[in-house]
């Protein structure tokens, strides 16, 4: 369970990202989290990992304290909870397997580490989760010879052969086109529904998180101001997270065939 208490985050520059943010997501759900640009949303998610310290009120994932973990224990940390990127960050110039099995490269003594040189177990979970998401025919095939929906599925398999209990995701679909980036998110939901990984995904695109995720968490500057089923969004809803600009949400609301009160 992930749960923010009043959580807050001041950058050094003086921005507050995060202002008394109170959460609690359970082990297993798929939580959208929307917003305008700057809202707060990769800050929250970032949170979650600490890639960003809060600066203010508590942070606990799974009882542990996030904020009072220190150097080693941030690793070990971190290896619970994978992250997905928008950019994918993958090592383009080299194989999909490859890409896959940097993830275990923690758990190496230093001369596979220097070497290369990959455990046979190693190498089956990283075909059985690329298998996972579809794409075991590319294992040995070169990153930068894929698509840009292939190449977020190296990076969504790279993260499960780590076989995380959360996955965040900022924005993993926005550089793709809309019928890849379905692709992708049923990739996302087939993982949730399968493996019971919580899945935090950071998204601009409203239709898509209202089809996929169960929970919508609305943000505007830096405040929690909707946070309930995908179900529950109502125009009304969409205007309070967006305020005067959720027209635009709204029409492809509706070219989405998607009704609201
Ligand atoms: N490293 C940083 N230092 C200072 N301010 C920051 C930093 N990162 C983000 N901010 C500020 O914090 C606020 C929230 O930013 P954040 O990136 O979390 O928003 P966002 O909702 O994810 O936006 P976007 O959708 O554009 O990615 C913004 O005002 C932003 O300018």
């Amino acid at each position: 369970m992930i749960e923010f208490k009043q959580v807050e985050k001041k950058y050094a520059n003086g921005t507050t990202a995060l202002k008394n943010i109170n959460l609690s997501i359970e082990q297993g759900e798929f939580v959208a989290i929307i917003g305008l640009s700057g809202a707060g949303k990769s800050t929250l998610i970032r949170c979650i990992n600490r890639m960003h310290e809060i600066t203010g009120g508590q942070l606990h994932v799974d009882g542990v304290d996030v904020g009072k973990l220190k150097g080693s224990q941030v690793r070990r940390f971190r290896r619970r909870i994978g992250m997905i990127f928008q950019s994918f960050n993958l090592v383009t110039r080299t194989s999909v397997i490859k890409n896959v099995l940097v993830s275990f490269v923690p758990d190496l003594p230093l001369w596979r580490k220097l070497t290369g040189i990959f455990r046979k177990d190693h190498k089956i979970k990283a075909l059985e989760a690329l298998d996972k998401v579809g794409i075991l025919d590319k294992a040995y095939v070169r990153v930068d010879q894929l698509s840009g929906g292939q190449q977020q599925r190296v990076a969504l398999a790279r993260t499960l052969a780590q076989n995380p209990d959360i996955i965040l995701a900022d924005e993993p679909i926005a550089s793709l086109d809309p019928v890849t980036s379905r692709m992708v998110m049923d990739d996302f939901k087939r993982i949730n529904r399968e493996m019971n990984i919580s899945v935090i995904m950071n998204i601009h695109h409203v239709e898509v998180a209202l089809e996929y995720a169960d929970r919508i968490i609305g943000i505007r500057q830096g405040e929690v101001v909707f946070d309930g089923k995908s179900s529950g969004v109502t125009t009304a809803v969409l205007g309070e997270i967006y305020g005067g600009r959720f027209e635009e949400e709204m029409s492809v609301l509706t070219e989405a065939g998607i009704a609201y009160v």
